[in-house]
């Protein structure tokens, strides 16, 4: 995506072909921050401190966190030790594993002194396939908001109001986003299109890089506050939501961050169509109840009790928001059952959430 006229992608191959730059997106929306990491520890804090995030993003930061391992100690034991703890930082993002999974199935055929070389192939390759994927599914995701559009521009309206949850724009991938994909289409289109932003307590990803992003990409939206969304939908302020995800079931269970359950039962109750946007490495094909079988991150509960923003004078500034001894508990995630998804938008189009839905657009997983 473009910032201010230049082209960038969330992670790319430093110009000595060894290290690995990222924006370090604990700085945004307020400082651009490149980081360049020179070491798998490196790629493990990347991840494990959010400075990159959102799954298809985790899962090529875990793939090139494991061709500077290999870098390191490029032995089965090396590749193995580098796995376990790069697969380790985050638990519910899928992604993760299966950029690990793919990087290990590529390399371990090879000799060792080949694996260096072919690890930067592959983490390069992940990349380039989910720009790819995002671009196909934001193209999908266009054809609804455009369809809708038809519908509401005859009945006089002058904007379609889409509500995301979050960040799973370009930010949360390598390029284009997974919700904010189709968005984006659809400003390409011509389509006028508006975002109600849900901040998404309480790391703010709506607030601090959903807002940066659309507001470095010219695209009107509104910030809110987490709990405005059904009141938006009940007044019909809502023409449909797109979520992204960091883990879908192969019943079409969706797991996405905490808080998208309650806007899924909030659409539900007014009619607003609720939309998932995927590519198909955040599939989780060996599971089928969301529910129960996706492992819910829990991080600090300073998340939750601190927040960070920017002062009269410019510099970021921590604060504390609730008083001194007051327990809390953070839930990154949660789990929104197929029966309150309208479809899921795949790079191969879309489809009911349901398995049924899924094996039609993915037979060969049958
Ligand atoms: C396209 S994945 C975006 C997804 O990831 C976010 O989680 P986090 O910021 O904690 O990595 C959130 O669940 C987004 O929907």
């Amino acid at each position: 995506m473009k910032i201010n006229g230049v082209s960038y992608r969330t992670i790319w191959l430093a110009a000595d072909g060894a290290g690995v730059e990222i924006i370090d997106q604990t700085r945004l929306p307020h400082e651009f921050v490149v980081i360049t990491l020179r070491s798998s520890a490196e790629a493990e804090a990347a991840i494990r401190e959010m400075w990159v995030r959102g799954a298809p993003l985790i899962g090529a930061a875990a793939a090139y966190g494991l061709a500077l391992a290999a870098r390191e100690d490029a032995s089965d034991a090396g590749l193995a030790a580098a796995y376990q703890r790069l697969h380790a930082t985050r638990p519910t993002a899928i992604n993760l594993k299966w950029a690990l999974d793919e990087m290990i199935a590529a390399l371990t055929p090879l000799p060792v002194g080949e694996r260096v070389a072919a690890a930067y192939a592959r983490a390069a390759a992940i990349c380039d396939a989910d720009v790819a994927q995002n671009a196909a599914l934001g193209e999908a995701g266009c054809a609804i908001i455009a369809a809708l559009w038809e519908k509401k521009k005859a009945a006089g309206a002058e904007r379609i109001n889409l509500l995301t949850h979050c960040n799973a724009g370009w930010l949360a991938t390598v390029d284009w986003g997974t919700a904010l994909a189709p968005v984006y289409k659809a400003v390409e289109a011509g389509i006028p299109i508006h975002v109600w932003v849900d901040e998404t307590r309480p790391r703010n990803q709506g607030a601090s890089l959903t807002a940066r992003e659309l507001n470095w990409h010219g695209v009107p939206h509104t910030v809110i506050a987490d709990n405005t969304g059904g009141h938006l939908m009940q007044h019909g302020m809502v023409d449909l939501v797109i979520v992204g995800t960091d883990r879908t079931t192969r019943d079409g269970d969706v797991c996405n961050k905490i808080g998208t359950y309650l806007k899924a039962l909030a659409a539900k109750d007014n009619g607003v169509p609720f939309y998932v946007a995927l590519p198909s490495p955040t599939i989780d094909w060996t599971i089928a109840d969301g529910v129960r079988e996706i492992p819910i991150e829990q991080r600090s509960t300073r998340e939750q009790t601190h927040i960070t923003g920017k002062a009269a004078d410019g510099t970021l500034v921590e604060v504390q928001l609730s008083p001194d001894g007051s327990p809390a508990v953070n839930y990154g995630f949660d789990v929104t059952p197929a029966r309150l998804i309208t479809g899921l938008i795949t790079e191969r189009g879309v489809c009911p959430a349901s398995r049924e839905g899924l094996l039609g657009l993915f037979p060969e997983r049958g």
